[in-house]
């Protein structure tokens, strides 16, 4: 008789298994406000929750394969960002055979890959520290990367003089780190519930952030909504509140109207998630899903 023998996840699988679910967490979470959620896809035609959770189970081999190259390289380097962009460029190849074609997940691809990289060179390190290994890493300059001067983010930085998904990477992730992570604490100390504080953190990345998909399908106008509405939202004492809700209602409604979805808050948000699970500075949530 034949035994199964369960293996245990290496690091790199492991941190793939927590990339992965910090995607499934984003996209389930619900209401969002313009994106695919579990009322349905939001602002997008060509999305809907099953895509989006086919496409982040896609990508679990590229995040094992970038978090294996950095424990073989065992320190931030030329060569490792090369391979981390060949593996990024892979996985979205996946990624999009999976969607036929649709864009999914390019920015997560971006920012989760930088930072399980990141995670495995730096092992019991805070998040802080990880965003700044990871932003070393976005600094290095990728010849092999193909240059596109015509993608969505880099025709709106152009446009409006703005830091998009590179920058943000290159800065540590400052939306991350400054404001969805401590969101997420503060939300969780009140007791508002692991989903309102998970809803909180996207709110508090959505009032700083330059979200490239805004900006390319609302402009300034969109942006400036996208950004002040989340802080009324906040300022009404966030999802968990009545009033924060109403708040939440008339956003979403908005983000709708203008045709706008904050896909680039949604993939910090999985960031967020990410280092929460990884690095948590707080005890775990209880309820969660
Ligand atoms: C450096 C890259 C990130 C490329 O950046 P670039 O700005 O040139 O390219 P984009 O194609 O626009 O992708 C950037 C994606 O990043 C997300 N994002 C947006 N703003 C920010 C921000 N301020 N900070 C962080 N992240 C941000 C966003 O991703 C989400 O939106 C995607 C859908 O967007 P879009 O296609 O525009 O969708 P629609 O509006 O639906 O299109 P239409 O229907 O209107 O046609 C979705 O995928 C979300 O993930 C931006 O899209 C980097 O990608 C790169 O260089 N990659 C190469 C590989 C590599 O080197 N990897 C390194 C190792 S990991
Ligand atoms: N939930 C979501 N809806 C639309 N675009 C996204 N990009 C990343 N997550 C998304």
């Amino acid at each position: 008789m034949s035994a199964l023998i369960a293996t245990r996840p290496s690091p790199a699988e492991r941190l793939a298994d927590l990339a992965v679910q910090a995607l499934i967490d984003e996209a389930d979470l619900s209401p969002k406000p313009g994106l695919v959620d579990r009322r349905g896809s939001g602002a997008h035609s060509d999305l809907h929750l099953g895509l989006m959770h086919a496409s982040a189970q896609s990508l679990w081999p590229a995040f094992a394969a970038m978090a294996e190259a950095a424990r073989i390289e065992g320190r931030v380097s030329q060569a490792l960002r090369e391979t981390l962009g060949q593996l990024g460029r892979d996985g979205e190849a996946q990624m999009l055979h999976v969607t036929n074609g649709v864009n999914t997940h390019r920015g997560a691809i971006w920012a989760l890959g930088l930072l399980s990289a990141a995670a495995m060179l730096e092992t019991g390190a805070s998040a802080g520290e990880i965003a700044t290994s990871a932003a070393a890493l976005a600094r290095l300059d990728d010849p092999a990367a193909p240059y596109d001067p015509d993608s969505h983010g880099a025709r709106v930085c152009r446009r409006y003089g703005v830091p998009g998904a590179r920058e943000q990477a290159q800065h540590g992730f400052p939306a991350v780190i400054e404001h969805g992570l401590p969101q997420l604490l503060a939300s969780r100390r009140t007791g508002t519930g692991e989903q309102n504080a998970r809803l909180d953190a996207l709110l508090a990345i959505m009032s700083q952030l330059t979200d490239t998909c805004v900006l390319h399908r609302a402009g300034l106008e969109g942006l400036e909504r996208m950004q002040q509405g989340a802080r009324a939202v906040l300022a009404a004492g966030g999802a968990a509140s009545l009033a924060g809700r109403r708040q939440l209602r008339l956003l979403d409604r908005d983000m709708l109207a203008l045709n706008a979805s904050p896909g680039g808050a949604a993939d910090l948000l999985a960031a967020t998630l990410f280092l929460d699970r990884l690095a948590p500075a707080a005890p775990a949530p209880t309820g969660s899903n």
